[in-house]
């Protein structure tokens, strides 16, 4: 089965850089990329790349050699859908935050509006791919709803998890290291499979079916998370017995078997998927009874929440057991660098445990506008809106967040940091100056040589 034409809905952090890329990698399609939010769409299809609404190293290029020939950006959702003959769901499956499975579950709301809205619309037959991470089985909700408004229309359903990470999102995408496609119709995974084929190679292209695939992508998020908290977890060890968590990650990533990626001790993991999609995990568990299961990957977010409230009581104590109407300058709001997305970021956590302790705190990210910053604090709700306005203020220049700081507080690992100036912030900081490096990010010898005391995670 040819595909000429492809709709994908949700114009997000996700569909946004995979349509982008299958568009660039596949001249013939065409792709058409749909949202309800006006505001994000607009700002796709902004002439100035730049202000693209996802941050993305290589995504404005891509956007620039493909927008207006087989990329197309639109609010014009049934227009779409009727035209192609697969559709993406790539809409936001967060936990849910109300009702049964309240904090726990993933809610499928968005997902359920899109299959409506595809089976109202769909004349004529089409392949259904779901990237949205989604629980296992909601193929099956998805196909009986399908069925049962669609009339005479056949709908296969594909699932097709997407494995990209933020900050690195393009290269991910154009070197994966797998693409999982599950599905019933040998034919609907072969159009899918000719898609993805025109740049990956046939071997890395695995075909299983749906349940396994939808499993698979919670699985895979699972263990990268598990594998933070475990080292974090070693972390708090090595803070207490010498030990250097880089030396220990170091030794047993030499192990063919552990392997040195993803063993980097933080602050603890952000984002907008693992804590999502474990808890999504560790819901399902225990609604089939399965009580240890659940328990033991509910452990990996019970450490990473420990982790961040850890480095917060450590800023508190070492700044003499108060921050009451102390300066915090933090460095970095996104949950990592490389991106403008702060969703779950650990920077958010620690400034609100900072901010009842009274503190007032500077930040500095250099890619999330002010707005976010405040919109993030807002929606945890612990004071007034005004009080975090009147407390946290956001600066567009590091130098000037720093200024007259009694602490730093790295949040996130972005690049520039390093190359700062730290002779000049060393004076432009109320003494002794302190600083809390949640990323490992800077050298301690040489910051110590400064004058500032320095206090890291592992270490
Ligand atoms: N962000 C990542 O790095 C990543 C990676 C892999 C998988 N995922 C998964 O991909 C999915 C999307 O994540 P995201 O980060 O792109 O989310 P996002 O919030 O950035 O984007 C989702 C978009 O869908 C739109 N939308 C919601 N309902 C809609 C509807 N009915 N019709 C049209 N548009 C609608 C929203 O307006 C929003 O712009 C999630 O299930 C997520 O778990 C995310
Ligand atoms: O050694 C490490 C690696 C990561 N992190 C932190 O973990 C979080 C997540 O990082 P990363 O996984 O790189 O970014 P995401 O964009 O959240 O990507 C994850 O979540 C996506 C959404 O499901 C998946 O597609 C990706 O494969 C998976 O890596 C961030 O806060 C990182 O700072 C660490 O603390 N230590």
């Amino acid at each position: 089965m040819k595909i000429n034409k492809i709709c994908c809905i949700g114009a997000g952090y996700v569909g946004g850089p995979t349509m982008a890329v299958i568009a660039k990698m596949n001249p013939n399609i065409q792709v058409t990329i749909v949202d309800i939010n006006q505001e994000r769409i607009d700002a796709w299809n902004d002439d100035d790349v730049s202000k693209l609404p996802v941050y993305e190293p290589g995504l404005p290029e891509i956007v620039k050699e493909t927008r207006g020939k087989n990329l197309h950006f639109s609010t014009e959702i049934d227009k779409a859908i009727d035209e192609a003959e697969m559709v993406f769901i790539s809409v936001n499956t967060p936990t849910k935050t109300y009702g049964k499975g309240k904090g726990m579950a993933a809610d499928l709301k968005y997902v359920e509006l899109c299959a409506r809205n595809i089976a109202d619309v769909a004349k004529t037959d089409k392949i259904v791919v779901e990237k949205s991470t989604l629980p296992v089985r909601t193929a099956h909700a998805i196909k009986s709803i399908l069925d049962n408004i669609g009339g005479e229309v056949k709908f296969d359903i594909l699932s097709n998890p997407e494995f990209l990470a933020e900050g690195t999102a393009i290269q991910d995408l154009l070197k994966p290291d797998r693409v999982l496609i599950g599905g019933e119709s040998k034919e609907a995974i072969e159009a899918l499979a000719s898609i993805y084929g025109s740049w990956v190679p046939q071997d890395q292209i695995l075909r299983t079916n749906v349940w396994s695939s939808e499993l698979s992508k919670l699985t895979a998020n699972a263990f990268l998370a598990q594998r933070i908290s475990s080292i974090n977890a070693i972390s708090e060890l090595c803070e207490h017995t010498e030990a250097n968590v880089s030396e220990v990650a170091r030794a047993i990533g030499m192990d063919s078997r552990i392997g040195p990626k993803f063993l980097n001790a933080s602050i603890g993991f952000g984002g907008s998927c693992f804590q999502k999609d474990i808890l999504n995990l560790v819901y399902i568990a225990r609604s089939y009874g399965l009580n240890e299961v659940a328990d033991y990957w509910e452990q990996v977010i019970i450490l990473n929440d420990h982790q961040k409230r850890r480095f917060s009581d450590k800023l508190i104590t070492t700044l003499y057991n108060t921050v009451s109407g102390k300066k915090i300058a933090m460095l970095g709001w996104a949950f990592k660098k490389d991106t403008n997305d702060t969703r779950e970021s650990a920077a958010i956590y620690v400034a609100d445990h900072l901010l009842s302790e009274q503190a007032s705190i500077a930040v500095y990210d250099p890619k999330v506008p002010k707005a976010k910053v405040y919109a993030d604090l807002n929606y945890l709700n612990t004071r007034l809106e005004k009080e975090n306005e009147e407390l946290v203020e956001v600066f567009n220049n590091p130098y000037e967040a720093i200024k007259d700081a009694h602490a730093i507080a790295i949040m996130t690992e972005w690049d520039e940091f390093k190359s700062y100036d730290w002779n000049k912030i060393y004076n432009l900081m109320k003494k002794p100056a302190f600083i809390f490096d949640g990323r490992r990010l800077l050298d301690k010898n040489s910051i110590e040589k400064i004058g500032f005391k320095y206090f890291t995670i592992g270490q």
